[in-house]
This record gives structure tokens, sequence and C-alpha cells, in this order.
């Protein structure tokens, strides 16, 4: 896995967990071209930090996830094409550093997420505020994921796009009894958008809680936790990503005053010397 990057172009993980897919070996090439100054740079200058925390962005395909990391770490909006496998950028907060991955949302990568999730301190879970069935993705599809997260794992709930939303739509909704609500399995009116009201992403969040068997007094608050945005104008962008940094070095400090973690550091593992007997003696 490459070193990690404070910004420009993220950085794509190696081939290891991730397979051999030509599209992703097409990508990291180019990933290279763009990141191997910053690299090299880390490497020589022997500065490169492990990541003190960790905030992995999940969700369906074309939700805006990787809009919504470019327009926070690069301030701008640009053309982007379907994630392959994920990338991270590197992010110092205070003084430390906080690694932001930005993963695939289609089907066919489904498989990495609980690798990307395996020990973050927070994930978002995006959805496009236009398009109802995002929303249900992120219970039927993505929750179960972050099984592999820390246990006290925070969750933002983020529905993007709202620039995109019609003023007015959801509630024209409500009004013809079309309430696209959670629980309404899709039958809402084809006539109009089925569109996410907030109250979906605050009852999401709240299942959430109830999914990681958390006390809802113990958790932070829903309102606090559920997001608009826009990666398009930026509405919320800052808000959301820093929100969440402050939430998470709290936890960096309490993991730290715990001791180091319960891994092994395979680069300082020395193997014991053979003995007469052989290998396996
Ligand atoms: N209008 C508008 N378009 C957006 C916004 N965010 C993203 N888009 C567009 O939505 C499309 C998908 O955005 P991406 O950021 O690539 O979506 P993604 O969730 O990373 O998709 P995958 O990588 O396939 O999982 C692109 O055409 C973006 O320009 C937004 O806030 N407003
Ligand atoms: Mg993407």
């Amino acid at each position: 896995m490459p070193g990690p990057r404070e910004s420009g172009s993220p950085r794509v993980p190696g081939p290891s967990g991730l397979g051999g897919c030509g599209r992703l070996l097409r990508l990291r090439r180019g990933h290279t071209d763009r990141t191997g100054a910053g690299s090299r740079r880390g490497a020589s200058s022997g500065k490169m930090r492990k990541p003190d925390g960790k905030i992995v962005l999940l969700g369906d395909m074309n939700v805006g996830k990787t809009s919504l990391l470019q327009r926070y770490m690069e301030r701008r909006f640009p053309d982007t094409v379907s994630t392959v496998g994920g990338a991270f950028y590197l992010k110092q907060w205070r003084s430390y550093n906080i690694s932001i991955w930005d993963t695939a949302g289609r089907e066919q990568f489904h498989g990495l997420g609980s690798m990307y999730c395996r020990g973050a301190a927070a994930v978002i879970l995006t959805y496009d505020v236009n398009h109802l069935q995002s929303l249900v993705e992120l219970e039927e599809r993505f929750l179960g994921l972050t099984d592999t997260a820390n246990a006290d794992c925070l969750f933002a709930i983020v529905g993007n796009k709202v620039d995109l939303r019609e003023e007015g739509a959801a509630e024209s909704q409500e009004e013809d009894g079309h309430s696209p609500g959670m629980a309404s399995g899709g039958c809402a009116s084809l006539k109009v958008p089925k569109q996410v009201r907030p109250e979906d992403a605050v009852a999401l969040y709240k299942k959430i809680l109830k999914y990681k068997m958390l006390d809802e007094k113990d958790a932070p608050a829903a309102e606090q936790m559920c997001f608009e945005t826009s990666a398009k104008t930026g509405h919320n962008v800052d808000l959301l990503f820093e929100t969440l940094f402050e939430m998470v070095v709290p936890m960096i400090l309490r993991q730290r005053s715990q001791g180091p973690a319960q891994t092994v550091d395979i680069t300082s593992y020395k193997p014991p010397g053979r003995t007469k007997a052989g290998c396996c003696a």
C-alpha cells in the first residue's frame, strides 16, 4: 500500500487485497503519474506517518462520494469517473493525520467495502437526496460492511446533490399521499421524483444505532450526524468533514491512552532462529 498524501490527487492502494483488475491497474498508472512526486518526497524525507484515525465514505454509485471528497480536499468540483476499488487522502487536522477513504459504490466492488472499513473511527454513509433507493441501499447493502469498523465508530448520514432538489417537491409528495418514507416499499407515485426527506435520514440513523446496539442517549444526536450537502456548490461540505474530525480527535486520544493497538507489526517481527530439528520444532 502506498504512503499517505496530504493534498492533491488521492492515493490508490496497491494490488494487495484488490485483485488483478485491469481497470484498476490502468487507474493506478494514472494516479502514479500524478502522485509520484508526493510519494517520493515522503519516502526520501522519511517522514511518512501512519494515520492516527480513519474515516470511510460508503454509498451507492453516483451519489457523489468522490465529488464530496474532492470538494473538501481540493476545493473544486471536477469531472469524476466511477471509482475503482478505493483511494484515500490524508488530512492533517490539528496535530493528527486522518485518512479519508473514498470507496467504489459499484456492486462489483462490494466485497472490498468491509476491508476499507476495518478500524474506521467514522463512516460517512452517503446517498443522493433525489433518489430514495440510494438511501434504502445504505441500510440493505452498506451497513453490514461497517461491522469491521471500530466498536465506537461514528456514523454520519449524508444526503448529497441538494442543489438538484426541486423546491417543494418533497412537500408535494406528502400532500399527494405519496410519502417516500423508508417503509413505503417504493410505492410512491411515478409522477413525482422519489426524493428523500431529512426525516428519512434521521430514521436510518436511529436504525443504525439499534443495529449497533447503542443507546440513543449515549450516541451523538441524529440532528448532529445527518447532513445535506452539495459537492457542486460546497454547501455543508466543510461542516460535514470538520464536525467529524472534531469528534474523531477525542477517540484518537482515548485510544492512545489505552496503549498500543493489539496488532502485530510484521515489519519489526524477527523470526526465531531455526533449531537443529528443523523449522517445525
Ligand atoms: N448536481 C450535482 N452533481 C453532483 C454532486 N455530486 C456529484 N455530482 C455528480 O454526480 C456524478 C457522480 O459523482 P461521483 O462523485 O463520481 O459519485 P461516486 O459516489 O463517487 O460514484 P462511484 O465512484 O461510482 O461510487 C458526477 O457526474 C458528479 O459530477 C452534487 O452535489 N450536485
Ligand atoms: Mg467515486
